[in-house]
């Protein structure tokens, strides 16, 4: 195997977050994003305050007005620790219905091609549109329609795409600091395009200074409250519904939220919510947003994380390189058995590595005295012999080629895993500086553990049964403990 690449993965399976995909990693820390903020600062809503502000007030009276919400609403608006938040009204019980969003006050890419823009609109992304459309509403100032709504907007959440280049250089080495400025990246692109092709040539329309940091916004917003996992529909901004915070303590798999129709008679369609659990009267209700995203996906996507194991991660990315003389083989039986020519593993913290792994591993590997595994002859049996160990040259490759890629990585971070732990054992950290040290360290300790799998398994070589053992024995051609009988040539 000449190489094998360990990158970042693009993740983003999001629930009430977006369909974007990221790509590259670039190599330097160059922000091209000059976000004007004071290292660690946040403008985000900040600890309870009683008063709700004028805005969230004007914003229910917008609601009340349009009759979305009555004196009946089991909920309404406050000011919680999270930002803002939804309160229960009254005691709630599990599953019960606590909105119901009428589909006339979604804000999806139908509604923008219902708009005043839609024409111009057409063959951009669902987010690019709905993103342009949010900016624009926001510039439109009382002139826009939504403006009670974009005015409870955030100007920013403490995801990564957010912070300064200061906040961004304690994520040194991490997975998360590529994936944000890959992010950041496919952003300005995205921009960059818009303008060309867009706002530029349709200045009546966009009468603005439009700049890549308005776009930035709404991108942030889009990610953190577009709900993207519902029928029929790519994203979508659910006023008032989009104010429902994430508890790490509900674990519940179904989803809280549906579209579903407004009645028996009515072609209408409502996203209605639902609370997951019981909630007391003035306490928050409360949603899972997404249980299998890692902690570095929830700081990207949301701009914070857990403290569950489970949500440490990291993603090894393999490569059949082209180099390798037998790639056309190699990329075929990879095809034949649903994997590609590159392949993303999801290592999580505390759990064994993805079954797929090891056998795509070996595959990589196998060369020399192993390669008439590849033959054609072997293509339907070549992944069944993948599932256990090939030969001894083939398992060493392996892990010297995994254990050298986890010392490059841990080489990467500026901080070790002892000095994280001390560092988050302070007190009053600042949420960026929490949520930058909680996934470094979660990375290191997923690299840790797997640099030890693979330890464990160059320890244990000796004793494993190779290919040409278990084929003598298929054959009952060898001894009970797998030794050749001394007639035996080549099998
Ligand atoms: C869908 S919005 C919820 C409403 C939001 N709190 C607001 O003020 O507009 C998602 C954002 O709320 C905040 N948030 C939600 N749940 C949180 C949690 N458990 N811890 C910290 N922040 C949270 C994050 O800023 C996240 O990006």
């Amino acid at each position: 195997m000449a190489t094998t690449m360990l990158a970042f993965s693009p993740l983003s399976n999001s629930t009430f977050s977006t369909p974007f995909k990221t790509s590259k990693n670039p190599q330097n820390l160059t922000p091209f994003l000059a976000l004007r903020r004071n290292p660690f600062s946040i403008r985000c809503f900040q600890s309870p305050e009683t008063t709700i502000p004028t805005q969230v007030q004007t914003f229910w009276g917008w609601l009340s007005d349009r009759g979305i919400i009555s004196a009946k609403t089991p909920l309404k608006p406050g000011i919680v620790s999270e930002g803002l938040g939804l309160l229960a009204q009254k005691n709630l019980a599990k599953n019960e219905v606590v909105l119901e969003m009428p589909k006339k006050f979604w804000i999806s890419p139908e509604t923008v091609s219902a708009s005043e823009i839609g024409s111009v609109c057409n063959g951009l992304k669902p987010w690019v549109s709905v993103a342009l459309f949010l900016m624009r509403e926001k510039m439109l100032g009382d002139a826009s329609s939504w403006k009670p709504y974009i005015d409870i907007l955030p100007d920013c959440t403490n995801s990564t795409i957010y912070w300064s280049e200061e906040e961004l250089s304690e994520l040194q080495g991490s997975q998360l600091l590529n994936t944000t400025l890959g992010v950041k990246d496919l952003v300005a692109n995205e921009f960059a395009k818009l303008e060309e092709e867009v706002i530029v040539p349709n200045r009546g329309l966009f009468p603005f200074d439009m700049t890549l940091n308005d776009f930035v916004w709404a991108f942030g917003i889009l990610r953190s409250r577009a709900f993207t996992r519902l029928e029929g529909q790519s994203l979508v901004l659910i006023p008032l519904a989009d104010l429902i915070n994430h508890s790490p303590d509900i674990t519940v798999q179904d989803y809280a939220y549906e579209i579903r129709g407004a009645g028996l008679f009515s072609r209408e369609l409502l996203f209605s919510l639902k609370t997951p659990v019981p909630v007391k009267a003035g306490d928050q209700v409360l949603i899972q947003y997404d249980l299998n995203k890692s902690n570095a996906e929830l700081a990207l996507d949301y701009g914070f994380i857990e403290s569950r194991s489970e949500r440490n991660a990291y993603t090894l990315t393999l490569e059949i390189p082209e180099s390798d003389p037998f790639f056309g083989d190699k990329l075929d039986i990879a095809e034949s058995n649903g994997m590609g020519e590159v392949a993303y593993f999801d290592i999580v913290l505390d759990q064994p590595l993805p079954a797929l792994m090891l056998p795509y591993l070996r595959l990589l590997a196998l060369s020399g005295q192993d390669a008439f595994l590849l033959e054609s002859i072997f293509r339907n049996s070549i992944w069944g012999h993948l599932e256990l160990p090939i030969s001894r040259a083939n398992e060493e490759l392996i892990c010297q080629v995994i254990r050298n890629a986890c010392t490059a990585a841990l080489s990467g971070y500026t901080t070790t895993i002892e000095e994280d732990e001390k560092l988050l054992a302070q007190s009053d950290l600042n949420p960026r500086l929490k949520i930058a040290i909680g996934v470094r360290l979660g990375e290191k300790k997923v690299l840790q553990q797997i640099d030890g799998v693979f330890k464990e398994r160059e320890m244990e070589m000796g004793g494993f049964e190779y290919y040409q053992e278990r084929r003598l024995k298929d054959l009952g051609l060898a001894g009970a403990q797998g030794e050749k009988l001394p007639w035996i040539g080549e099998v």
